[in-house]
């Protein structure tokens, strides 16, 4: 509903809505979408580009660019299949242009006009909050009976010294590059660092990824080192407990220092070395939000400390990643729209890091695994190099690891071809509470990379079956009968 805003001492449009979203990106259409078709007021509001950074900046830019060094990758490494390597002729700007393409493919999806369609009022303004149910956007003043702030993030700029004297690049430039920088140096070695790093390589660069810790630290350190010796093997130099110190030089000559003492030399500078949510200049302390630098405080039904505003996505404390938005936003309309008690919880969220190979993980690491559950815990493995079509596929690099507690699975970790796409049967094992029984039980097509789910559920039930004297005893018995 609007009405007259010249009674509050507002000049714009004053409207009164049932929910406003602020942010167009995974958690904020996904928010709008599902309410707009429950026959909710919708207000959406998106400062920048409709789709957010997933489709602009994130997931699906580096994706495509993956995709394109894959191609580049597989004519240089055809000769165990009798295919004659070759080494490809680099159009930087086409791969670019591939880059493009498809984001355009997938914007209308995320279009203003969709979300239109779909019955939601769309705002292309910053929104900032000036009471704790009011939003100021451009010309409009919001009044909500809920705000789900869905504001995303932003790459960390750390304040190394000289580093703003330099151009570099992050995640919201590096697509927009038509020329192949000769040497990138990687500032991070986080997903986004080494996803960039092996394909820029692959598509003819010289990569350098500085790392101030240890590379992929989030992950399982044994399944993170085969990520790492496989780009190393691509001509990647990964330089781990390398903080970077300093930076000097300008375009296309520039040195990092780093805290050991060592300079680093390139033509290009890529930050990623994490996110920062875009929380400034929102109003959030005249709303009553608490928040910190890794974002809104909120509460398992993702309810910040004003008890009409929800965070969802990068904008809320918790994992960064698509498809938790859009599982916060999904809470959130069972829990604001229905009224349901529904939790968010990490429990079963899975990831992947989508290097060659891939590098996935859903529940608890064998790390946290022991930390929480002690003797408790058994971990299961199954090595690809056992699997019939990681062999045909030559794709023999890499395991799984499960971690099982009575029966039942808490965790797994995946590296190898396609751990993406492997990993969903656990993400699902985990999420429905289902027992090591059910995978070892499943029949799976053979011959499939996802036979090492089984595999590994196998391994959990062999000893028990295969080394156990009153099995054995048993099968005698009935053998004579
Ligand atoms: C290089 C890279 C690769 C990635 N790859 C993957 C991947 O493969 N898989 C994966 O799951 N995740 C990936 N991610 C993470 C993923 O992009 C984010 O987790 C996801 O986009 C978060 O969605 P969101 O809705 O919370 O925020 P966003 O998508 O960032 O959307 C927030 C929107 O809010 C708008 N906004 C901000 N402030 C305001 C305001 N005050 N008023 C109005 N509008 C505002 C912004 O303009 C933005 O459009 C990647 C990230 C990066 C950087
Ligand atoms: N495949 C995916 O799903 C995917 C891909 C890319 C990004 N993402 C999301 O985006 C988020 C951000 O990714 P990211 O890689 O930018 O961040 P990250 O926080 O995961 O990794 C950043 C790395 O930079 C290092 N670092 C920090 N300061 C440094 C310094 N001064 N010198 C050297 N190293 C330094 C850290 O030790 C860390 O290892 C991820 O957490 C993830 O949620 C997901």
């Amino acid at each position: 509903m609007a009405r007259d805003g010249a009674r509050d001492g507002h000049l714009g449009e004053h409207i009164e809505t049932d929910l406003l979203v602020i942010g167009a990106g995974s958690g904020g259409l996904s928010a709008a979408a599902g309410a707009a078709q429950l026959g909710v007021g919708v207000v959406l509001l998106e400062a920048g580009r409709m789709g957010g950074d997933c489709l602009n900046f994130g997931c699906v830019p580096s994706k495509a660019l993956i995709a394109a060094a894959r191609h580049a990758h597989a004519m240089r490494t055809g000769a165990p299949f009798g295919v004659a390597p070759a080494e490809p002729r680099i159009d930087y700007a086409a791969a670019m242009e591939h880059v493009r393409r498809t984001i355009a493919g997938i914007a209308p999806h995320d279009s203003q006009e969709r979300f239109e369609g779909l019955g939601v009022r769309v705002i292309r303004e910053h929104g900032r909050f000036i009471a704790h149910d009011t939003v100021d956007a451009g010309p409009f003043r919001i009044t909500a009976r809920r705000i789900v702030v869905a504001t995303g993030s932003a790459p960390l700029v750390p304040p190394i010294p000289g580093l703003r004297d330099v151009p570099y690049l992050t995640n919201e430039s590096l697509f927009d590059l038509r020329e192949r920088p000769e040497h990138l140096i990687v500032i991070g070695g986080g997903p986004v660092g080494l996803e960039m790093a092996q394909a820029h390589v692959r598509l003819g660069a010289r990569v350098t990824v500085l790392e101030g810790v240890e590379a992929l630290g989030q992950d399982d350190p044994e399944l993170a080192a085969v990520v790492l010796e496989r780009v190393r093997a691509e001509g990647v130099e990964i330089v781990e407990g390398a903080m970077a110190e300093r930076v000097t030089g300008g375009a296309g000559a520039l040195s990092v220092h780093t805290r050991d003492g060592r300079r680093h030399d390139g033509s290009h500078l890529l930050l990623a070395v994490g996110r920062a949510p875009n929380l400034a200049d929102m109003g959030l302390e005249t709303a009553g939000v608490a928040f910190d630098r890794t974002g809104i405080e909120v509460n398992a039904g993702l309810r910040s400390t004003n008890r009409r505003v929800y965070a969802i996505g990068d904008a809320a404390q918790g994992l960064n990643f698509t498809h938790v938005a859009s599982y916060h936003a999904g809470v959130v309309v069972r829990r604001a729209l229905f009224g349901l008690p529904a939790r968010a919880t990490n429990r079963h969220i899975p990831w992947a890091t989508y290097t060659d190979p891939e590098l996935a993980q859903v529940g608890l690491t064998e790390r946290a695994a022991r930390v929480r559950h002690g003797d408790r815990l058994e971990v299961v493995r199954a090595r690809f190099a056992d699997n019939d079509r990681a062999r045909t596929e030559a794709e023999t690099d890499g395991l799984i690891k499960v971690m099982v507690v009575r029966g039942r699975p808490v965790g797994a970790s995946i590296v190898g071809p396609q751990a993406g796409e492997l990993i969903q049967l656990w993400a699902l094992a985990i999420a429905s509470r289902l027992k090591m029984s059910a995978i070892a039980g499943m029949v799976a097509p053979y011959p499939t990379l996802g036979e090492i789910s089984k595999r590994a559920a196998g391994e959990y039930f062999s000893p028990r079956l295969f080394e156990n004297d009153a099995i054995r005893r048993y099968v005698r018995f009935v053998q004579r009968l």
